[in-house]
């Protein structure tokens, strides 16, 4: 098991990705919020961007986990469809690189974005949807698998985190991460008896914006909102 696993098991990892355009959204922002993020004993950090990237490395040694969002008008793969991002983002910093492992149409294939990751030294995350994609990510090569894109291929976003995936990546025999709408210590703690080896818990802790919209909508009797 590589170090950068063994500082993460058992613990938290928070994803500090602002909400896009946004008034937090500037690198010096998300390098405070990941300094925050350690001080309240996060073991680790999810990080979008190189400049986001470049800014946290800057000021901390602690596993960061980079991806590139980058929306696609060809394909609806949205995090890190490329190898060359998955370069930069080593090359900014990023110990492990996540990256999109559903099943759909696609500008490179899977295989060479792992190929491209475990070649420069770092780890490969899938974001899986499905222990199929866990599965095949981890037969190419693939170190971590999450639970990130479940519930977000389609249709209604659920309200809470799927925890039957992390049960069931977690028997694929890698450093299984449960990832997406964990917005309760008790449900990170769940998680961890399903067989996580780590969460990720991004908005409930660094999008102020999305904290707010569910009080305020609360109030005045309308859904929750949620942005990715
Ligand atoms: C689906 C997708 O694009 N998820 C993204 C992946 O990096 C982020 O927008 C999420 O904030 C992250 O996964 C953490 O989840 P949550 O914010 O629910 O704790």
């Amino acid at each position: 098991m590589s170090s950068i696993l063994e500082q993460l098991r058992g613990g938290l990892i928070v994803s500090c990705q602002p909400v896009i355009g946004g008034p937090l959204d500037r690198p010096e922002i998300t390098a405070a919020f990941a300094l925050a993020a350690l001080d309240g004993g996060a073991r680790g950090l999810r990080i979008e961007g190189v400049e986001n990237l470049k800014a946290v490395r800057a000021v901390t040694k602690a596993p960061v986990i980079g991806l590139i969002k980058q929306d696609l008008a060809d394909s609806p793969v949205r995090i890190t469809p490329f190898a060359r991002q998955a370069n930069a983002l080593i090359e900014a910093g990023a110990d492990i690189v996540a990256f999109d492992a559903t099943d759909r149409v696609r500008p490179e294939p899977i295989s060479s974005l792992i190929a491209a990751i475990n070649t420069a030294g770092a780890l490969a995350m899938a974001d899986c949807s499905s222990v199929e994609d866990g599965e095949r990510a981890a037969e190419l090569g693939c170190e971590l698998l999450g639970s990130t894109m479940s519930g977000y291929l389609g249709g209604p976003i659920p309200d809470g985190p799927d925890l039957e995936l992390v049960a069931a990546l977690s028997r694929c025999g890698r450093f299984t991460v449960a990832e997406g709408r964990y917005q309760r210590p008790a449900e990170a703690v769940q998680a961890q008896k399903n067989g996580a080896d780590a969460v990720v818990v991004g908005s409930a802790i660094s999008r102020p914006e999305h904290i707010t919209s569910w009080f305020a909508d609360a109030l005045t009797g309308h859904a929750k909102t949620g942005e990715r």
